[in-house]
């Protein structure tokens, strides 16, 4: 797991092998402790390379162990032992050095990489931070700001970023071992001292306690209930003012409270699920290894408005030639505008040239027959969809893909409108388009794995979270929050404020409350849906069965505030008040409260006390429950994909690893229990009554989320 080989007589070259990132497991620490053991007692040799095969130093501990007793040679007196060597070791970086892979390299007396190579302490995003001496290290390196930043964000940095901080001594555009071993024989012999960092002083920083304070504030504000962040700049503290054993010992103290947390566990959970996603499967049988995605070089959008213009961005921003289709020539204008100054923003951002020309404008629909692949992003309306389906089927070379951005359509439907349903797959991105990580691809019982594949495949190439998902109303995302949304509406008749609901939400994690989001969406799309559906019934009936339709209770409330003109952030009225159309900051309005109160009287509720808890279940608990009929369904593959879904389109908080992973925290025989409690309350909320797969999960032993796959193939198989 640890290769030894000396090169020029003199340098001893230790190898990491441990695809397909070199993570530090057990048996890659116990090499590297026999080679440098080795390396040291060899009297030929002067000087010691460490570097990984396939072009990648590290990509840190081995995270899969953390779940598992960990036995072993320990990371730290690994680290310390490299550090104090009497032979210069010089750490040879390619590809990435992250985590527990950087704080060997910060060991290492002299660090060189490879100008493509990443490097960073991304330890806070598992939930843990870099307790290899890493968050001792790097400050005593960089001074406490720039670690600070690095540490409490776990963002990468490039090598150029790296040299500049000081980080790595030298950046090479050739051969890194080979630099490396150069540079290893060039400093055999000279004095350590200076170069073991944990004997360094921090470097002096004016006003500590102000600057902790400051940086402290900022990281609780943004952390959101994550305790990781918190403990980073706790870490880097003991750095900056406690000797080096001392602020080790902090160190795993920190650690210690971080490691066994239910915030790491979550966190760890989504790094897999992320990863877990990409191996998607259909109900037919066809997966993601069996499945070739086809290649695309030019693909076409049509219809620009919010959705097809940041599709547009997103699209070009891999590199492809796209074409943008309005049929307006008015609207083609503003959008050329809106979208060139979109990728002139990201292009300055990221620090590259805008890929204006690869997008091509036109009014003409026959301008897509060359493309590998459409989005169709005109507007909600089925016939005029399937219109511009059919076009593009005549239109089109034989085997282009089809993609729908519908968000509420059946793509079943408007696969069926084309010679070919096999093409057609949904495409549902989130808005903005060129920021939202995540994409739903979208399968019906007609798509062809080749399609799903080459969606999935172009998602993963837009940086998304791409997740396959069958055909349903609201497809997962959407699904799930309904049931959520209408809670939040129960919750006001019966005696909460949306600020008393949102504040409940807000301290769970989400970045912002129901009501809240609803504003900044708009009220009227789902005013809209809810019309197309005939749930909304004008006049000011009162009582009981006003509020009962389609055979379930069902509130008028956002009904009510459309009619009243109140939009949301856009109208600068909604469930809060605006200083103006489009002001985001929300304040509470003293209209909708007596709004609330009238409607109450009206209808004869008498308001009650409501507190967080019950806020929380009856919203979570009901959005939880239809996660379990949408896997019951096989609408979902497993639960990862529905928290992947919820962590990366929907706000959940990512510390709570996703509204599946969070049920199985919180035991499902307790989110069994709570909803049959508000089921008895409210029979005449279907949403309440516990999923049939709950409840055989349940009455199975409650088994551990990774086997519940398992569990529901055996459920499935006795039915
Ligand atoms: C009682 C309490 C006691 C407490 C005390 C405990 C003391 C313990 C002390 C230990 C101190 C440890 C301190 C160090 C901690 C760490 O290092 S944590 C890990 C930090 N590293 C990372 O977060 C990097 C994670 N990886 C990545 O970001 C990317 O994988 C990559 C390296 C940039 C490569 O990207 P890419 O090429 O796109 O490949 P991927 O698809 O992401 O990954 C390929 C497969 O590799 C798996 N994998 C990646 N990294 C790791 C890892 N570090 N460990 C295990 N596995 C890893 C990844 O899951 C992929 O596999 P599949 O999931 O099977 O697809």
């Amino acid at each position: 797991m640890a290769e030894y080989n000396r090169v020029s007589e003199c340098v001893g070259v230790i190898t990491l092998r441990n695809p397909p990132v070199n993570a530090l497991s057990a048996a890659v620490r116990q090499g590297i402790v026999d080679a440098v053991q080795r390396a040291l007692s060899d009297p030929n040799v002067k000087s010691v390379v460490i570097c990984g095969q396939n072009g990648i130093f590290c990509g840190g501990a081995d995270i899969k162990e953390f779940g598992s007793n960990m036995t072993g040679h320990p990371l730290i007196p690994m680290i310390h032992a490299i550090e104090s060597a009497n032979k210069p070791v010089v750490a040879a970086i390619e590809g990435s050095a992250l985590g527990g892979g950087l704080e060997l390299a910060l060991g290492c007396h002299y660090r060189i990489a490879h100008s493509k190579a990443r490097l960073g302490l991304p330890e806070v995003s598992l939930g843990l931070l870099p307790a290899a001496g890493g968050s001792q290290r790097l400050p005593r390196l960089i001074g406490v700001p720039a670690a600070l930043n690095l540490i409490t964000t776990g963002r990468h940095v490039t090598a150029a970023e790296a040299l500049q901080l000081g980080i790595v001594d030298q950046v090479t555009d050739h051969n890194t071992v080979d630099a490396a071993v150069k540079f290893a024989l060039s400093v055999a012999g000279r004095s350590l001292d200076p170069r073991r960092i944990s004997t360094h002083p921090c470097p002096q920083q004016p006003d500590l306690d102000a600057l902790f304070e400051e940086v402290m504030q900022k990281v609780r504000q943004s952390a959101r209930g994550a305790i990781a962040p918190i403990a980073c700049v706790q870490a880097v503290r003991a750095a900056a003012t406690l000797p080096y054993a001392q602020g080790m010992e902090r160190e795993r103290e920190l650690m210690a409270t971080l490691f066994t947390s239910g915030q790491a566990r979550a966190l760890q959970y989504c790094f897999f699920a992320e990863r877990a996603v990409g191996r998607w499967r259909m109900p037919s049988g066809a997966r993601w290894d069996t499945s070739k995605s086809r290649p695309v070089h030019k693909a076409a959008v049509i219809g620009l408005g919010t959705m097809g213009r940041g599709i547009t961005v997103a699209l070009a921003q891999t590199g492809l030639s796209v074409i943008a289709v309005e049929t307006q020539e008015k609207q083609l204008m503003e959008a050329k505008q809106a979208i060139s100054g979109m990728l002139e923003r990201g292009a300055k951002r990221r620090g590259v040239a805008p890929a204006l020309d690869g997008v091509i404008y036109s009014q003409n629909i026959q301008a897509v027959a060359d493309v590998d692949l459409v989005i169709e992003a005109v507007f909600e309306d089925i016939a005029l969809k399937t219109k511009v389906f059919q076009q593009l089927s005549a239109v089109c070379k034989p085997g282009t893909l089809l993609c729908t951005n519908t968000s509420a359509l059946d793509v079943d439907q408007l696969a069926s409108e084309t010679p070919n349903p096999e093409l057609v797959v949904g495409m549902h991105f989130f808005a903005p388009a060129h920021v939202m990580k995540l994409l739903e691809v979208v399968y019906g019982p007609r798509s062809s794995p080749q399609a799903v594949a080459t969606a999935m495949q172009l998602g993963k190439k837009m940086g998304k979270a791409s997740v396959a998902v069958g055909n349903c109303r609201g497809f997962v995302g959407n699904r799930m929050l309904k049931p959520y949304i209408e809670e939040a509406f129960f919750l006001l008749e019966e005696g909460a404020t949306p600020e008393l609901v949102d504040q409940a939400l807000e301290e769970f994690g989400f970045p912002m409350g129901v009501f809240r989001m609803s504003d900044l969406s708009g009220l009227d799309v789902g005013w809209r849906v809810r019309k197309g559906d005939g749930l909304v019934e004008p006049g000011t009936a009162s009582g009981r069965f006003a509020r009962i339709r389609q055979g379930r209770r069902y509130s008028p409330l956002g009904d009510l505030l459309c009619e009243e003109g109140r939009f949301g952030q856009k109208t600068g009225r909604g469930w809060y008040q605006y200083d103006k159309p489009g002001s985001r900051v929300a304040r509470s309005d003293p209209w909708l409260h007596s709004f609330l109160g009238a409607y109450r009287a009206q209808h004869g509720l008498v308001a009650r006390r409501i507190d967080h808890q019950e806020v929380l279940e009856r919203c979570l608990y009901a959005l939880i429950n239809e996660g379990f009929h949408i896997l019951d369904d096989g609408i979902a593959a497993g639960p990862e994909d529905i928290d992947v879904i919820y962590v990366s389109g929907y706000g959940w908080p990512r510390h709570r690893g996703g509204p599946m992973f969070y049920a199985n925290m919180v035991g499902l025989a307790k989110v069994l229990e709570r909803l049959e409690h508000y089921q008895q309350l409210h029979p005449e909320v279907p949403h309440l009554q516990p999923s049939s797969l709950l409840r055989r999960l349940v009455a199975s032993g409650s088994p551990p989320i990774h086997k519940w796959g398992e569990a529901i193939k055996k459920l499935h198989s006795q039915l």
